[in-house]
């Protein structure tokens, strides 16, 4: 069996896919990401099986689009922002190099908008991701290895954060790229 080197989770906005790609760039692994994968097994969008099948039935879905990842991937992977909602997905977490990627709503609003088709957030979305935050919080932390704020950072500055986080270093190569360095300085 082969898991990730990271495993990243966070809410809408945190930045999994972004810090994700630059992060399996450092390292020269893959990247993967949950919610695609459903996607690509179903043939249909997140939004429509919401609508047609419901919560529950997705989040059987994304069990078994994290166990199946968790079992064959062994780059850098996001899980979609609710998947630690379920006990099963959460249980395939433990003991593995996860990330919870933390964000404020201001920056959450400022990177997404909320305004995309995100079907947890359709109706006051500000509200409802305040909620969902209170509510996934300990969830996150409870799976969590690390917790890496990015507030003021780069998505670079994320990267080199969860490579410190994790004692990757070594695997990224000792010296953080010279974009980061420059930030840095
Ligand atoms: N640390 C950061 N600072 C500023 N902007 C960022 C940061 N991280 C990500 N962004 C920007 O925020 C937007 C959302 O990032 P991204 O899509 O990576 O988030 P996500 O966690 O994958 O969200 P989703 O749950 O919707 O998949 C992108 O436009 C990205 O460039
Ligand atoms: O926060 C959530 O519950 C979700 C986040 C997305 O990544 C998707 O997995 C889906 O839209 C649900
Ligand atoms: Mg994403």
């Amino acid at each position: 069996m082969t898991s990730p080197l990271v495993v990243l989770v966070g809410p809408p906005g945190a930045g999994k896919s972004t810090v994700g790609a630059l992060l399996a760039d450092r390292l020269g692994v893959g990247y993967r990401d949950t919610d695609a994968d459903i996607v690509a097994t179903a043939g249909r969008p997140i939004a429509e099986i919401f609508i047609d099948e419901g919560e529950p039935h997705f989040r059987a879905l994304e069990r078994t689009a994290v166990r199946d990842a968790l079992e064959s991937h062994p780059g850098v992977l996001s899980l979609g922002g609710g998947a630690i909602l379920d006990d099963g997905t959460r249980k395939l977490l433990a003991g593995l190099p996860v990330v919870f990627l933390d964000v404020q709503l201001a920056d959450a609003v400022k990177r997404v908008g909320l305004d995309a088709p995100r079907p947890l957030l359709a109706v006051n979305p500000r509200k409802q991701w305040r909620e969902l935050m209170e509510r996934r919080r300990p969830l996150y932390t409870e799976v969590a290895r690390a917790v890496i704020s990015t507030a003021e950072r780069t998505p670079a500055q994320v990267a080199e954060a969860i490579l410190d986080a994790l004692e990757l270093r070594q695997a990224a190569g000792q010296t953080p790229p010279a974009a980061h360095r420059e930030e840095q300085a």
